[in-house]
């Protein structure tokens, strides 16, 4: 290794003294000031992942739906999937690392890994749309060449395309291409043999208003539009180019605060939809004639998926093993429609798609999703080798049209990691093949009222969890509390859990009613507030605005 390098190009990204990051839920993400000497450390850290997997790596640099201020990266292993957790350990050690250790941590992660020096070392690097992000992506350059790797800089992309290239790369591109127009072609020729299989799709059926979060999502999708069927009609709004991104706007915003985000008018019952800042998550929404705010999450997207994936095992005569992953954070009626009515096996794992992703491929189909709207659908070899030969070989003309279409689903979904776009065109596809409105859709169940909040103090590690994160296991007496305080209300569920991408603790509860659940969530945050060690005031009852005549209405941040 040439230490040298290695040194003279640190120096000019030095670390500030006393700060100590964590490899969190998806990477490191804080203020984008302070996140120079991490980018140039990741760069270093690729190299080495490159050369003990013989394979690329990427490095995107984003902070997704976080505010337009802070940044972050994540690193993307060889098959397009969330970086393996014994190197997150390295990655926090390196970028937490003194000047004089970065050497000794080096060296050490090459003798544990057997990482071989001379190996060839390559890493695709990306970036969202943040002012702080291109010169992040030059230390994660200088991080890639002080180590002697090779990089190909695709600069603007967003995390799913970039996770897609990885893995056309590894797989010698029978992924498809490693280029964004590969991406383009292969999702709009899936998408458009999909469609075609659709009896009726009336022109209103394809139209569609799309949130972008002024993040890359627009970008993208303005590029992609030519490649798409005509029949398909999107409206981009928030594209960056009069707000800032993720500013009351985006698939978080929309979920969290459960109204529809600034910059885009909704009449009645039109379909829309938002990205979030890094385009990995969608969430859908409408509005009803009574000007009802109705939200379609991650949990309705996964019914609706696997709901069309069931069926079409179904015709085909197949016995795959389908199960759909879920968190803590999903509804209770969505986990209780999919086992009860649809009978699908569900299960739930911690927060972080990493998570989800490695349960996942357990199935045969593994259909995941994060209530936030980040998930997609994983199907083995073994599964997707069936489908295809059925798709070709079929004699019974019903059975190989359905095959056809699970061939076509397996083309347009982004298997590497959820997206916002392929899910998009996913869920599009569905809702044309079979005929439904978005409405219709959303009535499939009901979802329980909920609320989430966001409780401040000194240290959110004292806070662990067991059972999925369903139970904290200390602060001493917090999770006895939080029983007592469930039992008060009907049909009612709360966890608490530190957030793996912000400085707080998370609450979440659901109840009968929505101010019930508003109130369970304020009496939990009280609970965390003051078992927990609580920062600042005390968390105060938030008022529920829900008129966007309220002059409040955009100003309601005691909710999260
Ligand atoms: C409740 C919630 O939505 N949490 C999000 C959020 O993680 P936290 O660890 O909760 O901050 O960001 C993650 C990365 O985008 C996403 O995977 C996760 O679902
Ligand atoms: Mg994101």
């Amino acid at each position: 290794m040439d230490f040298e390098a290695v040194a003279k190009y640190s120096a000019l990204h030095l670390k500030p003294a006393g700060l100590s990051l964590q490899y969190g839920t998806a990477g490191f993400r804080t203020k984008a000031g302070h996140l120079d000497h991490v980018m140039y450390r990741m760069g270093l850290l690729a190299v080495l992942r490159s050369r003990q997997t013989k394979s690329t790596i990427g490095v995107m640099v984003t902070a997704s739906h976080n505010p337009e201020e802070d940044n972050g990266v994540k690193l993307v292993d060889p098959l397009g999937e969330m970086l393996t957790s014994a190197w997150e350990e390295y990655a926090t050690r390196l970028a937490n690392a003194e000047e004089q250790e970065i050497q000794s941590i080096l060296t050490e992660i090459c003798q544990k890994e057997a990482v071989k020096l001379h190996q060839y070392a390559s890493v695709f690097i990306g970036r969202d749309t943040r002012p702080s992000s291109e010169k992040l992506s030059q230390s994660v350059i200088d991080g890639v060449s002080a180590l002697g790797g090779q990089y190909h800089d695709y600069g603007l992309v967003t995390t799913p395309q970039l996770h897609y290239m990885v893995c056309c790369q590894n797989t010698q591109e029978h992924y498809g291409k490693a280029t964004v127009e590969g991406y383009y072609q292969k999702l709009s020729k899936a998408f458009g043999e999909l469609t075609k299989q659709a009896s009726s799709s009336g022109d209103d059926q394809m139209c569609l208003k799309i949130d972008c979060a002024n993040g890359i999502g627009a970008l993208k999708l303005k590029e992609m539009e030519r490649n798409l069927p005509k029949k398909l009609l999107i409206h981009l709004y928030n594209d960056g180019t009069k707000e800032k991104l993720n500013h009351l706007c985006g698939a978080d915003f929309v979920k969290v605060h459960q109204k529809p985000p600034l910059g885009l008018e909704i009449k009645p019952n039109e379909r829309c939809c938002s990205f979030d800042g890094d385009a990995d998550r969608i969430v859908y929404y409408y509005n009803d004639t009574a000007g009802h705010f109705h939200l379609v999450d991650g949990d309705k997207i996964a019914t609706l998926i696997s709901t069309f994936i069931k069926e079409l095992l179904m015709k085909i005569g197949q016995t795959l093993k389908m199960a759909v992953i879920q968190t803590a954070y999903a509804n209770g009626s969505s986990t209780r429609y999919l086992e009860e009515t649809m009978k699908v096996p569900v299960h739930c794992t911690k927060t972080g798609v990493k998570h989800l992703h490695h349960k996942a491929q357990e199935f045969d189909i593994g259909v995941y999703f994060e209530a936030n709207g980040h998930g997609t659908v994983l199907f083995s070899k073994a599964a997707e080798e069936k489908i295809r030969h059925m798709a070709k070989e079929e004699k019974e003309n019903q059975k190989r049209e359905a095959a056809k279409m699970l061939e076509n689903t397996i083309d347009l979904i982004n298997q590497t990691v959820g997206d916002a776009i392929s899910d998009m065109l996913v869920i599009e596809a569905i809702l044309a093949l079979k005929g439904l409105t978005v409405q219709q859709w959303d009535a499939i169940y009901t979802d329980l009222p909920n609320r989430q909040l966001k409780v401040k103090i000194a240290d959110r590690r004292v806070i662990d969890t067991t059972d999925a994160e369903r139970r904290a296991v200390t602060p001493a007496g917090l999770q006895e509390k939080i029983d007592e305080l469930v039992k008060k209300y009907r049909v009612s569920r709360a966890f608490v859990r530190p957030s793996g991408t912000e400085d707080v603790v998370r609450v979440y509860s659901e109840a009968d009613t929505q101010e019930n659940a508003d109130s369970l969530a304020h009496e939990v945050s009280l609970a965390v507030y003051h078992l927990a060690g609580g920062i600042g005031e005390p968390p105060q009852p938030s008022l529920t605005i829900s008129s966007p005549f309220d002059p409040n209405y955009h100003h309601n941040y005691t909710l999260s």
